[in-house]
């Protein structure tokens, strides 16, 4: 529900210089937990995400029989049992809005002996869902669309099995949906052959973090193309290992803090930002130096520092579409217009994100287009209005880069970025009262 409450944007009256710590990355986490519920033995993350995505999947694998106790600075995860000979009573699992949780899990709840309904937040129910369902019933798995056609709410019917082979899946619109037949393969009766059969694949090193993950819990996975040129996938059935991991900050939310060093010719370093990742949020050392930034490594830490200058970007995002509202925040800054392309898979993500961010710039007074799969924006001079966030973390964290510099900016909802970030609020304080002369924290 979409609170009314407004937060005032703080305004930076002097450039940020501040070390940020990250919590662990949304994606790596769900997949690690999911992976760890699938294995036969217990698995021990650090490190792991606590927010309401991460708690919505917690909770997920649990209805299924995990068991997931947070020990010390760990979470000890046991694996869901072996499905009984007789169907379980019904269960439901609601995903909120999370990605992650509505479209990893069904597959999961196949191999659950019983029926699995799944819901999720009013905005969830425009998210799509039509892949998801096609791959489980290709799998021969039967489905129930209690709403609109593929959307939710669903019923999986789960037999305790899934057959493996050969599939298509289009997934075009979110690489969440080959991710989600992946990540359960192993489990299948036979090897799985996954072909993309869409006109375009957004989010590929989200796949690719799947792949790895796979691979690092001993479960074969290659990735190819077929003699037509199709992205194809094949996974081999065999035993998940338990894992024993620390999962890497979250780099995609640190992009709002590296930005705020962007917008104030500040200085943010990040901790432990990985030598080698598929996390996209690695691209903001690509993306960022574009835009006029210094951005360098020290050691085990990340450190972007602004130059006065921000130069306005003409990307292709579609591998790493997650980062556009940060960037689009910047571009909105800049000194020159910006076109972002090859995302018009953000219209299925929290809410229309380009819709959104075109909305809510030019109110600011930065004139957005909305484009076929993308957003040209056009800096101007900006001013405070009430920032509108649709529900959408990315949005509400958008709204605080360019508050940063916009005096009497409001933001609807600030508490919307408790889904992957719970203490956005208190870290965005601590980045802009850290005394330039420390060696502060946020
Ligand atoms: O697999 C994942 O963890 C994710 C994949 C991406 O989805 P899309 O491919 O729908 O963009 C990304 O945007 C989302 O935040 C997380
Ligand atoms: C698209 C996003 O989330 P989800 O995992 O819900 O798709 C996101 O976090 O930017």
């Amino acid at each position: 529900m979409v609170s009314e409450v407004l937060w005032n944007a703080p305004v930076a009256d002097r450039p940020v210089d501040a070390l940020v710590r990250v919590p662990g990355s949304k994606s790596l986490t769900a997949r690690w937990m999911l992976l760890a519920a699938a294995a036969q033995q217990p698995s021990e993350l650090r490190g792991a995400l606590v927010s309401r995505d991460t708690r919505l999947m917690r909770d997920a694998l649990e209805r299924l029989g995990a068991i997931l106790e947070a020990r010390d600075d760990a979470l000890l995860v046991t694996p869901i049992p072996p499905p009984p000979e007789h169907p379980a009573a019904p269960l439901e699992i609601h995903t909120g809005l999370a990605g992650t949780v509505m479209r990893f899990v069904p597959m999961l709840a196949a191999l659950h002996h019983g029926d699995v309904r799944f819901t999720g937040d009013e905005p969830a129910l425009a998210r799509p869902m039509d892949p998801v369902i096609d791959a489980l019933r290709q799998q021969g798995v039967e489905v129930t669309e209690h709403g609109a056609p593929g959307r939710l709410p669903i019923t999986v019917h789960g037999t305790g099995r899934l057959r493996g082979g050969r599939i298509e899946v289009d997934s075009s619109a979110s690489s969440q949906f080959i991710s989600n037949v992946l990540l359960v393969a192993a489990r299948a009766d036979d090897a799985l052959e996954l072909v993309h059969v869409g006109d375009k694949l957004p989010s590929l090193p989200h796949i690719d973090m799947t792949a790895e993950t796979l691979r690092e819990v001993g479960i074969e996975c290659t990735h190819d193309t077929d003699e037509q040129g199709r992205h194809r996938w094949r996974v081999t059935p065999g035993e998940i290992r338990p894992v024993s991991i620390v999962v890497e900050p979250d780099l995609s939310n640190a992009g709002p803090f590296l930005a705020a060093a962007v917008a104030t010719e500040g200085t943010i370093a990040v901790d432990d930002w990985p030598e080698v990742t598929t996390q996209p949020g690695d691209a903001y050392r690509e993306l960022l130096t574009r835009m006029g930034a210094e951005v360098w490594r020290e050691g085990r830490t990340l450190c972007v520092r602004g130059t006065g200058r921000i130069r306005g970007i003409d990307a292709d995002l579609s591998a790493v579409g997650e980062l556009t509202p940060t960037i689009a925040a910047l571009a909105a800054l800049a000194d020159s217009p910006s076109t972002l392309r090859g995302v018009g898979h953000l219209r299925g993500h929290e809410t229309d994100r380009l819709k959104a961010l075109a909305t809510e710039l030019t109110k600011l007074g930065a004139r957005t287009l909305e484009l076929e799969d993308g957003l040209e924006i056009h800096p101007g001079p900006l001013h405070g209005e009430v920032f509108e966030t649709y529900e959408d973390h990315r949005l509400a964290t958008a709204a605080a880069i360019i508050g940063l510099r916009v005096p009497d900016l409001q933001v609807i909802d600030i508490g919307t970025t408790q889904k992957t970030l719970p203490d956005f609020v208190g870290m965005w304080l601590s980045m802009l009262h850290t005394d330039p002369l420390e060696d502060g924290e946020a």
